[in-house]
C-alpha cells in the first residue's frame, strides 16, 4: 500500500486514505483531483473492496478509460476488472437496459440523439399546426431538455413557473409539445439522452428494491468534475449515496463551464448541506503548469465575483510569460500558430501531440485545418459534426435501429421510403394519424394493419407489407449473425449501396468513402472483440449501444497517433498539453456574443478561459485576429476584454510574424527578425503592412520591454518535418480524421496449434495471458476451449479465432 501512496503529496494522501464518510475535494486546476480519485479507487481495491462495488462517474468515456488503465497499472489488471466506470449516460443506460421493464420499456430501446429529438419536436410542431417561426424546433427541444434535466416532467410542467414563462414569451404550447414528445418517445421504445438520466431517477424513485440493489452494489461512489453535474445527475447520486454516505466528489467551482446546458454550480457549493457530515479537502499545489501559467490563470479568475476562495500555486519552473500574438486575419492567426508549432517542436524536440489548439466554437477550426494541410502538420479535430451525424451514416444506422427496435419512430420515418419504395408522405401521414389515434408505434400500425386499419389503397398496403417483411427477415437473422454480417447485408439488401454507388458526382463519391469507412469501423468493432477469442459475438444491438453514447471526445479513435489536437475549450476539460494555443480571443467570439448580456454568463465565459489556460504545462500562447471571415462576411473585431484581466506581469505581447510568410522566408531576404517591437513601429522588416497600419491590439498593450533577436531560420522548403512513412500515412488518411478502411485486418488466422490443443495444456493468449485448458468442446470449426487464465479468470475461446501459443 505504502508504495502507491508514495506518489502523492500529504494533502492528496490524506484525501485518499480518508474513507469515513462523505468527502468533498475542492481544488484548483492541475492540483491532482483526478489523481486523487484514481488513487482512491486503487486504495479501496487494495483494501479489499471488490471492483464491482465501486462506481466512478467521469465526464467522458475517454476519461473513464484512462482512469481504468492507470488503476490497472497500480493494482494489476485482474484486480481492476469489473469496475463500474463511465459517464453518467453510459453507466445508467446499461442499468436501464437491465431494468427496462420496471419502467415500461423493452430492453431493446434505442437512443435518440440530438438530431432525432429535434426532428421529433419539429414533426410534433407541424402536426399541431403551430408556427415554426414562433416555435423553433431547436429551441423548443432545448427547453424540453432543460426541463428534463431539472426533473420538471410533463405532468408538472403545465402548472409550473416554466409554463408561465412560456406564456410571457408567447409560446404557451410548449407544455403540450413536451407532453406529446414524451408520449412519442415511449411509443417508440426510445429514450433521448436526457431520458437516460430522468428514467434512472424515476426507476430508483418508484422501485425501492431496485434502488436498494444498486445501493448495495455501489458501495463507494466517486464523481470527477462534480462542478459540472446538473440537477438530475446530482439527484441520482443522492439516491444512491444518501443512505450510506460513501461518496467522494472532486471539482473546482472555477471550472464550471456547462451552465448553458443546465449544469448547476450550486451542486458543489451546497454539497456540505446535502451531506451534513462532509469533510472538505483542499489541494493547493498545481503540478501541471509553470508558475507563470498558474499565476496568470489566477489573476484572470480573480475578476469573478462568485467563487470559493482558494490558493493555487506551482513549484515548477517559473517558466515563460503567457504570450499574446495578435494577427491581422484568421489566416495569419493560423500561420502564426503553425509556425510556433514547428518552432517549439524543433527546439524542444517535442511531438505533435504535445500541442493543442483550443477555440471557443467549432467553426474556428477551418482556418487551422487549411494551414496545417499546407504545412504538412498532422492534426486531429475533436468534436464538430460527428462522423455518425453524416446523412448516409444516419441512414444506415436508422436501418439498424429499426431492425433492433422496430418501434423507433424517428428511425422508421427516415427509412420507410428511403431508398424510394412508393410509400409517400401522404401515406406516412395517415400511418402517423392512426398511430397517434390508437396510441401505438408506427411499426405496430404497419405490421398489424388488421388491428390498425390504414385508409390507403391495396397496392400501398402491399408495399408496406413488403417493407415489414424486409425488416422482419433481418430481425430473424440478427439473432444468429454478428453485427458486421447482418450490418453488411442490410446495406446491400436495403438498396442503400445501390443508391450511393449509382452516382459519380463528387458528393456521392465522398458518401461511398464514408460508407466504406463505416463498414470498416463495424468490422473493427466485431474483430476487436473476436480477437479476444470470446465465444459471445457482438450483435447489432451491442454496436448501436456503443455508438450512441460516444461523446465529442470519444468519437475519435487512435489517440496514440502523433497529431496536434484541435478542439473547443469545452472538450478540453480535464486534459493537459505541454503547449496550448488559445485562439480567437476577440470580443465577439470569446466571450461568446450570446453571453455578453449578463454577469453570470460572462463569469462562465471567464471560467472557460481559465480552463483553457490551465490546460497548458509549459507554453500558453494566446492569439486574436483583427478580421476574419465569418458567416460569409469579413468581420472586424477588437481583442477580448478578458485579455486585460490577465496581470501584465505574466503576459507579454509579441508579434507572431517573425517567421511569417513562406514567400518571405523562401526568398531568404530576411536574416533577422524582431519580437515585439512592431508595436512601436520599429520593425526591421521592409514592406510590412504592419508598420503602415498599426495593429489595433498593439495600442492596447505594452510591448515587450526587451525585444529579442531571433536566430535566422532555415528556409521552410529545405526542412521536411515529416518522415516519408508518416507522409504516406497522412496521404492514406486523406487528411481525414477517421481511420482508413484498408486498416481492417482479418483475424481469421486459425493456427495449426489449435488442433493439437488438449485438456491440461498451458497456453499463452495474446490478451488474457497464461492459462490452463480445462475442457475442449466440439471439433473443427466449432471447437471451443474453456481456459482458466491465471490473472484474467475463466473464459471460453472459439479456437478458430483465438490467438495463443501452447506453452506446455
Ligand atoms: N503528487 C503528485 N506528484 C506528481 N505529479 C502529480 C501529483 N499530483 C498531480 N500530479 C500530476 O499533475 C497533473 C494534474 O493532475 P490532475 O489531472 O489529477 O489534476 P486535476 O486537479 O484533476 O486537474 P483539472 O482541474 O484540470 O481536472 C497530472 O499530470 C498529474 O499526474
Ligand atoms: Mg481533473
Amino acid at each position: 500500500m505504502e508504495d502507491i501512496l508514495d506518489n502523492l503529496n500529504d494533502s492528496q494522501r490524506t484525501a485518499v486514505e480518508w474513507c469515513d464518510g462523505p468527502q468533498l475535494v475542492i481544488a484548483g486546476a492541475g492540483s491532482g483531483k483526478t489523481r486523487v480519485l484514481t488513487y482512491k479507487i486503487a486504495y479501496l481495491l487494495r483494501k479489499g473492496l471488490a471492483p464491482w462495488n465501486i462506481l466512478a462517474l467521469t465526464f467522458t468515456n475517454k476519461a473513464a478509460r484512462e482512469m481504468k488503465e492507470r488503476i490497472a497499472n497500480l493494482v494489476g489488471t485482474d484486480r481492476a476488472r469489473g469496475l463500474h466506470m463511465g459517464t453518467f449516460h453510459s453507466v445508467f443506460s446499461h442499468i436501464l437496459r437491465v431494468e427496462a421493464e420496471a419502467i415500461g420499456y423493452q430492453s431493446s430501446f434505442t437512443i435518440y440523439d440530438q438530431s432525432d429529438s429535434r426532428s421529433l419536436v419539429k414533426n410534433i410542431i407541424k402536426e399541431m399546426d403551430l408556427d415554426d417561426k414562433i416555435y423553433k424546433p431547436a429551441s423548443v427541444a432545448d427547453r424540453i431538455s432543460m426541463a428534463k434535466n431539472h426533473l420538471v416532467l410533463p405532468q408538472t410542467y403545465a402548472m409550473s413557473a416554466w409554463a408561465k414563462d412560456d406564456a410571457i414569451r408567447r409560446q404557451p404550447s410548449i407544455s403540450a409539445i413536451y407532453k406529446r414528445y414524451c408520449e412519442r418517445c415511449r411509443q417508440s421504445n426510445a429514450m433521448d439522452f436526457d431520458d437516460l438520466l430522468v428514467n434512472t431517477f424515476m426507476l430508483f424513485d418508484a422501485n425501492e428494491e431496485v434502488l436498494q440493489k444498486y445501493i448495495d452494489r455501489f458501495q463507494y461512489v466517486l464523481v470527477d468534475e462534480y462542478q459540472d453535474t446538473n440537477y438530475v445527475q446530482q439527484a441520482i447520486v443522492s439516491q444512491l449515496t444518501k443512505p450510506t454516505g460513501r461518496i467522494c466528489v472532486v471539482g473546482d467551482d472555477a471550472q464550471s463551464i456547462y451552465g448553458f446546458r443546465g449544469a448547476n454550480i450550486d451542486n458543489i457549493l451546497n454539497f456540505q448541506q446535502e451531506y451534513p457530515n462532509t469533510r472538505l479537502f483542499k489541494l493547493e499545489r498545481n503540478y501541471r503548469s509553470t508558475q507563470n501559467i498558474v499565476d496568470a490563470a489566477n489573476s484572470l479568475i480573480r475578476h469573478n465575483q462568485r467563487q470559493i476562495p482558494k490558493t493555487v500555486y506551482s513549484k515548477n519552473d517559473e517558466g515563460e510569460h503567457l504570450v499574446l500574438k495578435p494577427a491581422y486575419s484568421d489566416k495569419e492567426e493560423a500561420i502564426i500558430v503553425c509556425n510556433d508549432i514547428r518552432r517549439i517542436r524543433k527546439t524542444e524536440n517535442g511531438r505533435y501531440c504535445d500541442f493543442a489548439i483550443l477555440y471557443r466554437t467549432n467553426s474556428q477550426s477551418r482556418a487551422f485545418e487549411e494551414q496545417m494541410l499546407k504545412d504538412n502538420i498532422p492534426y486531429r479535430i475533436y468534436g464538430g459534426l460527428s462522423f455518425y451525424q453524416r446523412k448516409e451514416i444516419k441512414d444506415v444506422t436508422a436501418y439498424y435501429r429499426v431492425v433492433v427496435n422496430p418501434d423507433d419512430e424517428e428511425a422508421l420515418r427516415r427509412i420507410i421510403n428511403y431508398p424510394a419504395r412508393g410509400i409517400g408522405d401522404t401515406t406516412l401521414r395517415k400511418i402517423i394519424d392512426v398511430a397517434n389515434h390508437d396510441g401505438v408505434s408506427l411499426w405496430s400500425v404497419i405490421s398489424q394493419p388488421h388491428l390498425h386499419p390504414i385508409p390507403v389503397g391495396k397496392s400501398t398496403l402491399t408495399r408496406l407489407d413488403a417493407f415489414c417483411q424486409l425488416i422482419e427477415g433481418w430481425r430473424v437473422r440478427m439473432a444468429a449473425e454478428d453485427a458486421y454480417e447482418i450490418g453488411h447485408s442490410i446495406i446491400m439488401e436495403s438498396g442503400i449501396s445501390k443508391e450511393i454507388y449509382a452516382s459519380k458526382n463528387p458528393d456521392d463519391v465522398a458518401r461511398q468513402e464514408n460508407l466504406e469507412e463505416f463498414l470498416g469501423s463495424l468490422k473493427d468493432f466485431v474483430e476487436n472483440h473476436r480477437e479476444e477469442g470470446l465465444v459471445e459475438q457482438m450483435s447489432l444491438a451491442d454496436y448501436l449501444q456503443d455508438v450512441a453514447l460516444l461523446t465529442d471526445l470519444d468519437s475519435e479513435q487512435g489517440d496514440e497517433d502523433d497529431r496536434v489536437a484541435l478542439m473547443t475549450v469545452h472538450s478540453a476539460k480535464g486534459l493537459e498539453f505541454p503547449t496550448v494555443f488559445v485562439v480567437g480571443l476577440e470580443e465577439n467570439i470569446f466571450p461568446s456574443p450570446m453571453s455578453a448580456g449578463s454577469t453570470r454568463e460572462l463569469e462562465e465565459e471567464r471560467r472557460l478561459l481559465y480552463v483553457a489556460i490551465t490546460r497548458a504545462e509549459r507554453h500558453c500562447i494566446l492569439t486574436c485576429a483583427q478580421n476574419r471571415w465569418r458567416y460569409g462576411k469579413l468581420e472586424y473585431d477588437t481583442p477580448s476584454r478578458f485579455i486585460k484581466d490577465i496581470d501584465t506581469r505574466f503576459l507579454r505581447v509579441e508579434s507572431g510574424r517573425q517567421d511569417y510568410g513562406r514567400a518571405e522566408s523562401l526568398s531568404g531576404s530576411r536574416t533577422k527578425s524582431v519580437y515585439g517591437n512592431s508595436f512601436s513601429g520599429q520593425s526591421s522588416r521592409s514592406g510590412s503592412s504592419w508598420q503602415q497600419n498599426p495593429h489595433p491590439v498593439a495600442s492596447q498593450f505594452k510591448a515587450d520591454p526587451k525585444p529579442r533577436i531571433v536566430a535566422p531560420r532555415q528556409p521552410e522548403s529545405s526542412v521536411d518535418p515529416l518522415s516519408p512513412s508518416f507522409r504516406q500515412q497522412l496521404q492514406n488518411a486523406g487528411g481525414s480524421r477517421f481511420k482508413p478502411v484498408n486498416r481492417v485486418v482479418s483475424s481469421n488466422s486459425a493456427s495449426s496449434a489449435t488442433t493439437a490443443l488438449k485438456e491440461g495444456n498451458v497456453i499463452e493468449h495474446q490478451r488474457f495471458g497464461v492459462g490452463t485448458v480445462l475442457r475442449i468442446d466440439g471439433s473443427g470449426e466449432n471447437a471451443k476451449a474453456t481456459v482458466e487464465f491465471r490473472n484474467t479468470g475463466t473464459k471460453q475461446l472459439l479456437l478458430k479465432f483465438a490467438k495463443f501459443k501452447i506453452v506446455q
